[in-house]
């Protein structure tokens, strides 16, 4: 059953940071569903959800995103990144509407020493970052009509996130650590929500077949965890939260489950000079995203 051409932009991973950003600032032209309603490890309910909506178009924000629990849950992790979103990719063929599916920069090892492009080859190292890789391959042979925006590093005002994890942490402690060796592109999930949304809008024109692929969409510029940290904590001492001591650490110093890349920096070219989308400076989008965050805080 294919949909209307005026349908709504159904939105997958409803209380994610990213549903939650695209929702807001599409208003009812999106309609974000969540589990129990749309649910990966329930995949009956994926091709029922696309019926029920009769979308004019998709966008898959939902994914298994605890980076070190998908290290012990590799099952669920393939469920919600792999198997998951290939049904949700042939339900969008059935249908004939385009899915703009979101990756990430973990699908990187980040031993390149320079940002990755589209054509490098991913190498990922972790069960989180082999589950997306296999999620990209999965949902392009399954509808000719999937654009793939890998991004990084994703805050919001909502959610959670390491931005908020930072702040929080900062507020209660006059020291933190760090680390200052890993390398990439923070991405403010309002940011890369407007940026789909100028897609979808490109999108309204007609499919291209050029169109179709991966893209990589991260917020211009690049910093460290460490820098990051110290960016949003310093934006909160506008609002008078005390500044803590923030130690930049080594990778080693902070033990994980699953390796974090050194360097994940995405070149994001493509994307500018193919659907004429650029997400603006992380830098600029902390000093919002920290005032959104102290404002909601204040009532
Ligand atoms: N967060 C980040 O730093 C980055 C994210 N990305 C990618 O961006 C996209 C959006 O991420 P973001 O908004 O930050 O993610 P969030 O973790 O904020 O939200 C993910 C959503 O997916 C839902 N979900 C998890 N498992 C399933 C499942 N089995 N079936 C259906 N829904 C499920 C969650 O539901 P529930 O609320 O019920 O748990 C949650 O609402 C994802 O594809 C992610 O991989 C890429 C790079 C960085
Ligand atoms: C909380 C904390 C983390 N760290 C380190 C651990 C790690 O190397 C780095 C980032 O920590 P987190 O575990 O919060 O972030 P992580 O979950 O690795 O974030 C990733 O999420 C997935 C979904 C993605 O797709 C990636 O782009 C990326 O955003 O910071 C510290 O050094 N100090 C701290 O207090």
């Amino acid at each position: 059953m294919s949909s209307p051409p005026n349908g709504p932009i159904l939105v997958t991973g409803g209380n994610g940071q990213l549903a939650t950003s695209l929702e807001r600032l599409g208003q009812e032209k999106v309609i974000r569903v969540g589990r129990p309603e749309f649910d990966f490890d329930r995949p009956d309910t994926i091709a029922a959800t696309i019926e029920k909506y009769r979308p004019s178009a998709v966008v898959n924000a939902a994914a298994w995103t605890a980076v070190d629990l998908a290290e012990t849950d590799i099952e669920g992790a393939r469920r919600a990144n792999e198997t998951g979103p290939a049904e949700l990719a042939r339900a969008c063929a059935q249908a004939d509407i385009p899915l703009i599916h979101v990756s990430t920069d973990y699908v990187y090892a980040g031993d390149k020493g320079a940002p990755y492009v589209e054509s490098d080859p991913v190498s990922p190292e972790t069960v989180y970052g082999r589950t997306k890789a296999n999620g990209e391959q999965a949902v392009l042979a399954a509808n000719p009509k999937t654009i793939i925006l890998r991004t990084s590093w994703v805050y919001a005002p909502h959610g959670k996130n390491f931005v908020k994890t930072m702040l929080n942490a900062g507020a209660k402690n006059p020291q933190l650590k760090v680390v200052g060796d890993q390398c990439g592109n923070p991405t403010s999930a309002d940011d890369l929500a407007e940026a789909i949304l100028n897609i979808l809008a490109k999108l309204e024109a007609g499919w291209q077949v050029e169109y179709a692929g991966i893209y990589h969409a991260s917020g211009t510029g690049e910093t460290t965890w460490h820098g990051l940290a110290v960016a949003a904590l310093e934006e909160a001492t506008k609002y008078g939260q005390a500044m803590p001591e923030v130690f930049a650490i080594r990778t080693q110093d902070w033990p994980t489950p699953a390796k974090r890349p050194q360097d994940s920096r995405l070149d994001c070219t493509k994307l500018e000079q193919t659907l004429g989308v650029k997400l603006p400076h992380w830098r600029e989008s902390i000093t919002r995203t920290v005032r959104q965050i102290f404002h909601a805080k204040a009532g």
